[in-house]
């Protein structure tokens, strides 16, 4: 089954616009106007070509003009039969429309439990409610306003300034380490599972590609075969590691990680952790000795998209503990609700840098509002490839 991204988010933030904009459209007594003009047979054929429009006039025209061929005498599609196919029905507000309260209470309660169910942090949802209401309450709207638009864009200004943190640019870190002759050091930190050890592999070869040189660091010396999961990773990429046997003290191989890259001149170290549960004090307090004794430019938590709520808690456990600069989260491609996408950054106010999107090695993208925006409130559904590197 393919999942689409932030589908139930997308899906209840269209079902607000809706209802917003129907309220708007009966205090303000619309009425219907058909189109001024009818679109030709070609335009009609070719809407149908470029986008697949297979809407019920359609189809119903399609089937009218397949029997209008069976009968030859009447080769033409009359006029009133074009007119059924572009028939696109718009309302017209008949007076101007103030927004009050009572207006979009309701929908505005309707809205709060359906993001809580997409698993919408609650103090993101309370923040996107709040700023609806400050947008739209005494908003007027005239009849030459479009009701749809105007609530478009309400929900869209809510989203954005959940999702905008100051932003990171992660090549910019690395040139002005360049230019004093050092690595840039990023550490990669996380529960376990989430995609630690594989978003570390994506960012090198994503790095790589741009030119940088990479070096790994196992410095998850914890769990069985981790070492050996980012050799393998190491191999497939193509960049080197940097580890030590399992049992040892990962502070030391990140740190001697370092020096390997300082003494050749490699741009950028790459720091795996072992994934440990922010409930785990002694796990915990070794990763601050980590973040202590090799001082990284960047502390990059790992959450996955997957876990909802659940990866929030986390990242704000992780944060509390040695101040996260950014954030990946993986598994945006298997991701069907949205929620820790909309929320992750704005409950800890921290950026997030890159999101997972599948599991090869280029399916890592940068992060972008613009684009995360687009998603939510743009037509086209994004399919992402099920195909396996690792
Ligand atoms: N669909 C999908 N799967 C992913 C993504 N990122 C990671 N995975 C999968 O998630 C699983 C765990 O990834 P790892 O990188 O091993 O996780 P980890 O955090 O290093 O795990 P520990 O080493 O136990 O802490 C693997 O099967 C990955 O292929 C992603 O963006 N999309």
């Amino acid at each position: 089954m393919v999942t689409v991204m932030f589908g139930k988010l997308k899906e209840k933030l269209g079902k607000t616009v809706s209802k917003l904009t129907e309220k708007i459209y009966k205090k303000g007594e619309a009425k219907e106007v058909t189109p001024e003009k009818v679109e030709n047979e070609t335009q009609i054929i070719k809407s149908e070509k470029e986008h697949g429009l297979k809407c019920d006039t359609l189809v119903k025209e399609k089937e009218e003009k397949e029997k209008i061929e069976e009968t030859p005498q009447k080769k033409e599609i009359s006029f009133f039969d074009r007119f059924k196919i572009t028939k696109t029905i718009k309302k017209v507000l008949k007076k101007e429309v103030v927004i009050t309260e009572d207006d979009i209470e309701d929908v505005l309660e309707e809205l709060e439990l359906e993001l809580l169910e997409a698993d919408v942090a609650y103090v993101v949802v309370e923040k996107i409610i709040e700023s609806l209401k400050d947008q739209l309450i005494g908003m007027k709207i005239s009849p030459n306003d479009d009701p749809g638009e105007v609530t478009i864009n309400a929900l869209k200004n809510a989203i954005r300034e959940i999702l905008s943190q100051e932003v990171i640019d992660v090549e910019e870190i690395i040139k002005e380490k360049k230019k004093k002759g050092e690595p840039a050091v990023f550490v990669f930190v996380g529960i376990n599972g989430t995609g630690k050890t594989t978003s570390i592999a994506k960012l090198a070869y994503k790095l790589k590609n741009k030119g940088y040189s990479v070096v790994l660091a196992a410095g998850d010396t914890f769990r069985a075969g981790a070492i050996e999961q980012l050799e393998q990773h190491a191999k497939n990429v193509g960049v080197r590691v940097i580890k030590h046997q399992k049992g040892a003290d990962s502070a030391a191989v990140i740190y001697d990680a370092i020096q390997h890259a300082k003494a050749r001149g490699i741009d950028v170290v790459l720091a795996d952790t072992a994934g440990r549960q922010a409930t785990n004090i002694n796990l915990m307090d070794e990763m601050k000795k980590v973040v202590r004794v090799t001082k990284p430019d960047l502390v990059i938590f790992v959450g996955d998209a997957l876990a909802g709520n659940d990866a929030i808690y986390q990242a704000e456990e992780f944060n509390n503990a040695v101040n996260i600069d950014g954030v990946i989260l993986t598994k945006v491609d298997a991701d069907a609700k949205g929620g820790s996408a909309l929320s992750i950054a704005y409950a800890i106010g921290k950026p997030i840098l890159y999101l997972g999107v599948g599991q090869r090695y280029g399916d890592l993208i940068e992060f972008d509002v613009d684009w995360m925006i687009n998603k939510l409130f743009g037509e086209e559904e994004v399919k992402f490839s099920t195909e396996r590197e690792f």
